[in-house]
């Protein structure tokens, strides 16, 4: 994380900050709400694996988006929408520019977008000197995407709902060897395929220990996706893994390891047609201590 002072007044005027990838190390479908979105309960655990995001303070009220990723409109842009909504509702007159380096895979699980989103309202609360408390920003992120608030909150959490009530949890060190099969998997297909079941029993946590729970979308999207399939299987057949799972919706699958060299020599096997990374899981988010 960068801060770029304006010489004389003290004003923060440039900001790099990280937004990193989430992993849902249990995913399960407890039930349905009258409005369609699935109540959850989950395990989320953020890793080092991050976009970049740099903001530079605008006078004129402009939110611009300088690097736009493909297929993503700029209006549609989770940091574009971030940033607005904010602009709106805090009344501000001052602007930004964006610049995003995109690094986590789209639509693959890791909240890539929604920590974004996350990374553009803590930077801008800053930026904007806004100081808005954390329990404001994460309402306002909620109606952003379900996967925000947990950026927004900081920590390793339990999430129920459909993810805004949030427990903090304390997680055991630990890397993942993430693996990306080359397919995009739509969360909202997902949710309204006939084959999900929503009916998982609630559970109480704490106590929670890894390999805890299962994932309700993985027998979905292996069953439409069989990439998918293929890659969760060589992460299972792994010998020294504490736990195999895919990561929200998909299509990203993980493993998880005690250890970084045990990460890295696993990651070393994986065969030429497949394709991943090693992260290290976080304790806490890298700019927690931007909102109070
Ligand atoms: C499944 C999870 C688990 O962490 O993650 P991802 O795999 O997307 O990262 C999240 O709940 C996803 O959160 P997010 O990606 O923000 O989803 P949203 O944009 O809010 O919702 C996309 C669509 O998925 C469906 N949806 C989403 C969340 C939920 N609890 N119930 C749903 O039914 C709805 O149809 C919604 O229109
Ligand atoms: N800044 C952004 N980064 C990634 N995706 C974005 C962004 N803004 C909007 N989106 C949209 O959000 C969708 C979900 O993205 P992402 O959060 O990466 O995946 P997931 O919800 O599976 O973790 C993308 O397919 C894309 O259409």
């Amino acid at each position: 994380m960068q801060e770029i002072l304006e010489a004389g007044t003290g004003l923060v005027t440039r900001l790099t900050c990280p937004a990193p990838a989430k992993l849902n190390l249990f995913l399960h479908v407890v039930g349905q709400r009258e409005d369609g979105y699935h109540l959850l309960q989950t395990v989320f655990r953020l890793v080092d694996f991050a976009d970049q995001l740099h903001f530079a303070l605008r006078m004129d009220g402009v939110v611009k988006l300088h690097t736009p990723t493909s297929g993503v409109p700029e209006d549609k842009d989770l940091c574009v929408r971030a940033a607005r909504l904010l602009q709106q509702e805090s009344g501000i007159s001052l602007g930004v520019d964006i610049f995003l380096e995109k690094r986590i895979p789209m639509g693959g699980g890791l909240g890539g977008g929604s920590s974004d989103a996350a990374t553009t309202l803590l930077a801008l609360n800053r930026l904007w000197g806004l100081g808005w408390q954390r329990s404001q920003l994460i309402k306002l992120g909620l109606g952003l995407g379900a996967d925000v608030p947990v950026f927004i909150f900081g920590e390793n959490a339990f999430a129920e709902g459909i993810g805004e009530k949030l427990s903090p949890i304390v997680l055991p060190p630990a890397w993942y060897l993430i693996l990306t099969p080359p397919v995009h998997v739509p969360t909202a297909h997902v949710f309204t395929s006939k084959e999900l079941t929503r009916n998982t029993i609630p559970i109480k946590i704490p106590p929670f220990y890894v390999g805890h729970g299962h994932n309700d979308l993985e027998p979905v999207v292996c069953r439409s996706y069989p990439e998918v399939a293929r890659y969760l299987e060589w992460l299972k057949q792994l010998g020294n893994t504490r736990m195999a799972a895919m990561t929200g919706s998909g299509a990203c699958v993980f493993a998880e390891f005690d250890t970084e060299p045990a990460a890295r020599a696993a990651f070393a096997e994986v065969p030429s047609d497949m394709s991943g990374f090693v992260a290290q899981g976080l304790d806490r988010h890298p700019l927690h201590d931007f909102a109070e």
